[in-house]
């Protein structure tokens, strides 16, 4: 049974001073170095074969940390971004004004069409995200990957593998280097297809992370 591990990369200087980032990028604090160091720790006897990454910066120099421990390559995919914030990209949370916070508030709260103008829908990013998972697939037997992604995009994955529509409100906590797997099962007693093992897993990291949502 494939086995894929899911982790959002180390807390990043926008991550800390709530500004959001979306496909934009800003650099990993000495905190989310070391969380990174402690990902690897954790997941060097694992056996991953393969760490993909999305081609922002934070989510290469935390996949960096961890291929090294674990002896193999990067290969880089910008199917696992996170979701395009449009115009609200690089804005601090606290100064967004109440249409703005309307906007971000649709994401976060469920609704079918949302999409801060300029921006992707929840269900554009599901896609991708849904299309990078299933490539896995195409690994040779025996594969183990490690996807290093960001919050929305790997909180939306996971809850749509749930049967949580893409739009859901947003119920799943992914901490800065927290881990999740998913599995692609054919069992015939239970649901074929990708089954969540785990998520949000932090036991790993010895300082609380700050979550998704930078609060
Ligand atoms: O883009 C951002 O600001 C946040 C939103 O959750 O995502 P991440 O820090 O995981 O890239």
């Amino acid at each position: 049974m494939l086995q894929v591990y899911l982790v959002r990369h180390g807390e990043t200087q926008w991550n800390a001073q709530r500004r959001i980032q979306g496909q934009s990028d800003s650099a990993l604090t000495e905190k989310g170095e070391r969380q990174a160091e402690q990902v690897a720790e954790r997941v060097k006897t694992l056996g991953i074969t393969h760490v993909i990454a999305s081609d922002l910066g934070r989510t290469r120099r935390t996949a960096e940390i961890i291929a090294q421990a674990c002896g193999v390559d990067i290969t880089l995919d910008a199917r696992l971004r996170e979701l395009d914030m449009g115009v609200l990209e690089r804005r601090n949370l606290d100064t967004l004004n109440e249409e703005e916070e309307g906007w971000r508030r649709q994401l976060v709260n469920g609704t079918a069409d949302g999409r801060i103008p300029e921006g992707e829908s929840m269900s554009e990013m599901s896609e991708r995200m849904h299309a990078a998972l299933n490539a896995c697939l195409d690994l040779p037997a025996g594969s183990r990957p490690l996807l290093v992604s960001h919050g929305m995009a790997l909180g939306c994955l996971v809850s749509t593998i749930l049967g949580l529509p893409a739009w859901a409100e947003r119920r799943l906590r992914l901490r800065n280097c927290s881990i999740s797997r998913v599995d692609h099962q054919q069992s015939p007693w239970l649901a074929p297809g990708w089954v969540v093992e785990t998520a949000g897993d932090i036991s790993h990291l010895d300082a609380p992370a700050l979550d998704e949502l930078q609060r």
